[in-house]
C-alpha cells in the first residue's frame, strides 16, 4: 500500500485500496490522527509497522474524489446480498439505449408491469422524467448529454446495490458514456438493451411531433437528424423488427424476462 501527503491535507491513494480494507478503518476519527500527529507533506511509505501503521491506514482510508478532500468511505452492516436474500432477486441495471420513437419507454413499462406482478421489485428511470428535477440544469450538448448518462448511471448503481432491478430508458447516444456506466456496475450486472428501429420508423411514429420540429430546423441538434446515435457493438439483448413488423410490447419485455431468468437474477 502506498500514501502520499498532499498540500493541502489530501492524501491519494488508489481506488482499490480506497475501497479495500482500509475503508473498515474509517471509524477512527481525525481527532484521533490530531492527538498522534498527521505524517508529513510528500511523505509516502510502501509498508509500515507499530506503532506508525493505524495512522497511515486511517489516513489511506481518506480519499481525494473529484474536488472532495479528505473524506471516507462508510461501510453498512446490511450487505447487498443480505437485501436481495429479502428480496429474492439480484440488483442489476437494465440501460435501454435507442432514438427517440424507438420504443425505450413503452419497453420500460411493460417490463416494469411484468416484473411487478411477478412480485420482482423494479424501478424505472427515464431520461425525460430525469430532466424535470435531477438533470434539469443539462441540455442536450455532448457534455450535457455525458453528464446526463454519468449522473444516471450513478442513481443505477446504487438502485442496483440496493437489490432493485433498475431499468434505465435514455437515449444515450454515445457509445463511451454506456460504456462508463458499464465499467462502474459489478460484471454482469449492467444489461444493455438496444432498440434496434431504423430511423424513419420511429420519425413515422413521431407522437411528441419533435422530429417533425426538428426537421423543420426548429429543434437543433436532434439524435437521428442532427446528432449522433452510437449503436452498440456489444449489447446483451437487441429489439428489432422482424420482416418489417416491430414485435408487441409484451413480446419485447418477454425477450428480456427471458434474459433475466436464464442469467439467474429473478432469484435471490
Ligand atoms: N435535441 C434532442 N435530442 C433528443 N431528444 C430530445 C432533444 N430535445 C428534447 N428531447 C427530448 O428529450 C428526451 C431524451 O432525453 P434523454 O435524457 O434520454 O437524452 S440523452 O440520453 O441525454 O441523449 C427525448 O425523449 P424520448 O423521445 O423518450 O427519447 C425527447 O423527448
Ligand atoms: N412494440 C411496439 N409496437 C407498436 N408501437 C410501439 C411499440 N413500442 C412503442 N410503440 C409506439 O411508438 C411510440 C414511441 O414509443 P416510446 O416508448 O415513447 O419511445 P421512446 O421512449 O424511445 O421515445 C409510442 O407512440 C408507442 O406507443
Amino acid at each position: 500500500m502506498e500514501i502520499t501527503l498532499k498540500k493541502g491535507g489530501g492524501v491519494t491513494c488508489s481506488p482499490a485500496e480506497r475501497h479495500g480494507s482500509a475503508h473498515s478503518l474509517s471509524v477512527y476519527t481525525t481527532k484521533r490522527l490530531n492527538e498522534t500527529g498527521f505524517p508529513k507533506e510528500g511523505e509516502a511509505r510502501s509498508s509500515f509497522s507499530s506503532p506508525k501503521q493505524i495512522i497511515f491506514d486511517v489516513v489511506a482510508s481518506m480519499s481525494v474524489v473529484g474536488k472532495s478532500a479528505n473524506i471516507f468511505w462508510q461501510e453498512c452492516p446490511v450487505r447487498k446480498l443480505d437485501r436481495q436474500k429479502l428480496l429474492k432477486q439480484k440488483g442489476c441495471v437494465i440501460w435501454i439505449t435507442g432514438l427517440s420513437g424507438s420504443g425505450k419507454s413503452t419497453l420500460a413499462c411493460t417490463l416494469d408491469r411484468d416484473l411487478h406482478s411477478r412480485g420482482k421489485l423494479a424501478y424505472v428511470l427515464d431520461g425525460d422524467n430525469l430532466r424535470h428535477g435531477l438533470n434539469k440544469d443539462l441540455g442536450f450538448s455532448a457534455e450535457d448529454r455525458a453528464e446526463n448518462i454519468r449522473r444516471v448511471g450513478e442513481v443505477a448503481k446504487l438502485f442496483a446495490d440496493a437489490g432493485l432491478i433498475c431499468i434505465a430508458s435514455l437515449i444515450s447516444p454515445y457509445r463511451k458514456d454506456r460504456d462508463s456506466c458499464r465499467a462502474i456496475l459489478p460484471d454482469l450486472s449492467f444489461i444493455e438493451v438496444f432498440m434496434n428501429m431504423p430511423l424513419d420508423l420511429c420519425e413515422a411514429r413521431d407522437p411528441k411531433g419533435l422530429y417533425k420540429l426538428a426537421r423543420a430546423g426548429k429543434i437543433k441538434g436532434f439524435t437521428g437528424i442532427d446528432d449522433p446515435y452510437e449503436p452498440p457493438l456489444n449489447c446483451e439483448i437487441e429489439i428489432q423488427q422482424e420482416n418489417g413488423v416491430c414485435p408487441s410490447p409484451c413480446a419485447m419485455a418477454g425477450q428480456v424476462v427471458g434474459y433475466l431468468e436464464e442469467k439467474g437474477f429473478l432469484r435471490e
